[in-house]
């Protein structure tokens, strides 16, 4: 049976009626083989049983370029079946009893509808030294370093791959070297899925689609929860030049000699995630976590998205979105652009500290932005549901996202309970009663003594958004909202003060340009360096940054709304960048965006000039109630020359040597011009109740 289906031709199945999510009964019939789901590991002949009323398509019926993209994959990639999703409930059902009974989830018992997948632990997030555009010239990808590119190790099996700073780039003829020897035959024994998707809402004037093959059902059901996908979009793609075309493998074909660790099939040795903008393309093989495989995410939502961005004139960013109502009941929305795992998630679900003011979560991930013929800037997330870290969030830090997690939530790599309920580092303590045993997520019996983590950092929630009790009523908006504010932000532990403001757009591009923040587990880096992250993009730029930096001075024209762009650092830490963390953040930051909300209202008698922007003057800040010592509020607003002379010599050498020729005269300007007024500073006002540490010393002064 198993070797008529290896024999099937893939051409034959395409005359065929495609009935999914029919009963059928298993009488080894190739033909009928192609035409229906059924799980591997059921060959005992019980059928997967999916209710009646499933999509049903002939194959033939689909638009004729979404044929053609199949067809094209499935010859190469010899799937033995293939599925089209519907999207319905009823697919989604039977997709979590397939990945139960093959053991890759487990139901979290004490939970509603929630499950587990535990990973293989070599594929536990983004690969970004694996990650890379094809275009056929370099150029359009990655500036030219000055010193040359980053060494390649062999042990990636990629060839000729060209690594930067700011990206990687392959060739053309090398990308079809290295497709060659990873797809043909790749999914031989599995059953390519195929997933339409919407980002953004169905049919909005800022949505785009796409279309993934995989042959992960894990996949499939967090697609199903980060996307709008199933047969309503297939009405939207009426020609191939439509849709943004995504393949991904696991790169394990069946069967094989390859040790799967966890029921986690994965090829860590040939992972790659290459994108390839001139055919509209993604092609993802090896891993099957996160940003790596959830392909509506990062590589087309940001990678293709910004490209896109650029030739439309729109911005595609790593941004949340959040509605933000004053106590007058006066509304407004930003978006702010941190890094991975630098807590946008925490912002845009925040529960302000302070009395009377509210947030409502748009998004909390990544932000399409369009210029409306009004000139105001309208920004939708593209996205359905979140794919949130774990750790760190609590009752206290973040409880929107603990009750947005309760149901219909799919957890990887998290600790769970022996009676179903999940547990991480950060979690309350009264969720889970100490002393009694868990399971890490390397699957081992877990005691708060032992070790090792019990759930890996970068262990994630993927939850429905519509289940956010701060969702925005107009969160689908087809439209998008308002952006009123930009804010960037990082880990930053020394040096840089709780709030800053740009003077102008250009300064504004300046900042988003020198975004660094210290490495977090949300990419294979090690230890706590600071990095880079220009505009929290670093992972995530579709093209050469320097023409990222033009594109954005570019958007600033004659009867546009520009929105003020702010800076933030919540990660500031006494003694120097050793101790603790000088602000509380988390329901806190509702003071800093108090802040930035009076100033969006044009309020000048709250900032004054300091050479890095505008700051809060005496008294503007809101410090009511807050329970911390007066010599950490004067650290955290603190500014020491000797430390920002260094940190603009440190970024400036950062451009030159990576940015090189690439980078526009403007965003150069912007940086002398801070250290100018280092230099000057008696050209600024620098009376603040904070206190501003010069050379060493420190002037209180009282207005
Ligand atoms: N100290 C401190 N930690 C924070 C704050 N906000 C978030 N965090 C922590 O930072 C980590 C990541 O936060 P998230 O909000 O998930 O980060 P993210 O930017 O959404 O991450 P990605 O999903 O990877 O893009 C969590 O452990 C949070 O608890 C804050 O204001 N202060
Ligand atoms: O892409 C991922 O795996 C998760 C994510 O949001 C990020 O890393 O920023
Ligand atoms: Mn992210």
């Amino acid at each position: 049976m198993v070797d008529q289906l290896r024999n099937f031709d893939s051409s034959e199945l395409f005359k065929k009626t495609m009935d999914i999510g029919v009963n059928c009964q298993l009488n080894g019939n190739c033909k009928q083989f192609a035409n229906f789901q059924m799980s591997p590991v059921l060959a005992d002949n019980k059928m997967l049983k999916l209710k009646k009323s499933c999509y049903k398509c002939n194959m033939t019926d689909l638009p004729q370029g979404l044929q053609n993209f199949i067809e094209e994959k499935a010859r190469v990639c010899q799937p033995d079946k293939i599925h089209i999703c519907d999207g319905s409930i009823e697919e989604y059902n039977a997709l979590l009893e397939l990945l139960q009974v093959n053991g890759s989830l487990q139901k979290l018992e004490k939970m509603d509808d929630c499950w587990l997948a535990l990973t293989d632990p070599k594929d536990v997030a983004r690969v970004e030294s694996r990650t890379f555009i094809c275009t056929k010239s370099m150029r359009d990808t990655i500036p030219t370093p000055k010193h040359g590119f980053k060494e390649v190790d062999s042990s990636l099996n990629l060839r000729n791959l060209k690594c930067t700073a700011l990206g990687n780039w392959m060739s053309p003829e090398d990308l079809e070297y290295e497709l060659g020897r990873r797809l043909p035959g790749c999914m031989k024994g599995r059953t390519m899925y195929v997933v339409p998707y919407s980002m953004g809402s169905v049919g909005g004037s800022i949505s785009k689609i796409g279309v993934e093959l995989t042959d992960s059902p894990y996949v499939v059901c967090n697609m199903r929860i980060m996307t709008r996908m199933g047969i309503k979009i297939l009405g939207k793609i009426e020609d191939e030049s439509v849709f943004v075309k995504c393949l991904h493998t696991v790169g394990v074909p069946l069967p094989t000699k390859m040790t799967i660790v966890n029921n986690w099939p994965c090829n860590p040795e040939m992972t790659m995630v290459a994108h390839l903008p001139e055919k509209n393309e993604v092609i993802s093989f090896g891993s099957g976590y996160g940003g790596n495989s959830l392909l509506g995410k990062k590589c087309f939502a940001l990678r293709l998205g910004s490209i896109i961005a650029k030739r439309e004139g729109w911005m595609a960013e790593h941004m949340l979105i959040l509605g933000i109502t004053n106590p007058q009941g006066v509304k407004k929305y930003i978006a702010a652009a941190f890094p991975s795992a630098c807590g946008k998630t925490n912002l845009a679900m925040m529960t302000p500290s302070v009395p009377g003011w509210k947030i409502e979560c748009v998004g909390d991930d990544i932000a399409w932005m369009k210029f409306n013929e009004k000139g105001e800037l309208r920004a939708i997330n593209p996205e359905n549901g979140f794919f949130g870290v774990c750790p760190g969030t609590s009752n206290s830090t973040n409880p929107i996202a603990m009750k947005t997690i309760q149901k219909h939530t799919i957890f990887t790599n998290v600790a769970h309970t022996a009676d179903g309920e999940v547990y991480w580092e950060g979690m309350d303590d009264n969720m889970v009663s100490h002393g009694e045993h868990l399971i890490s997520w390397k699957g081992k019996d877990w005691t708060k003594d032992s070790k090792e983590p019990a759930a890996h950092p970068n262990s994630r929630f993927c939850a429905p958004a519509e289940q956010c009790p701060i969702i925005d009523p107009n969160w689908e908006s087809p439209e998008g909202v308002p952006i009123s504010a930009i804010i960037f932000g990082g880990r930053r532990p020394q040096g840089v003060p709780l709030i800053y403001e740009a003077f102008n757009w250009e300064h504004g591009v300046y900042i988003g340009a020198s975004v660094k923040s210290e490495a977090t587990a949300a990419a294979e880096h090690k230890g706590k360096v600071i990095m880079h992250d220009p505009f929290a993009m670093r992972p995530f730029f579709g093209y050469n940054f320097g023409d990222y930096c033009k594109h954005w001075l570019s958007l600033s024209k004659e009867g546009r709304k520009m929105p003020k762009i702010f800076h933030v650092n919540w990660f500031r830490k006494s003694d120097n960048g050793q101790g603790s963390f000088l602000w509380p953040g988390f329901g806190e930051n509702i003071r800093v965006l108090e802040w930035i909300f009076k100033r969006t209202d044009g309020d000048d008698s709250i900032a004054q000039k300091t050479p890095i922007g505008y700051m809060p003057k005496v008294d503007s800040f809101d410090m009511e109630g807050l329970n911390i010592p007066v010599g950490c509020i004067q650290e955290l607003f603190s500014l020491d020359k000797q430390f920002w002379l260094g940190e603009l010599e440190e970024i400036e050498k950062y451009f030159d040597q990576n940015v090189n020729i690439s980078m526009p005269n403007e965003v150069l300007d912007q940086l002398s011009s801070i250290r100018e007024r280092f230099l000057n500073i008696e050209f600024f006002n620098w009376h603040t109740l904070f206190g501003i540490m010069l050379n060493g010393k420190t002037f209180t002064i009282k207005n």
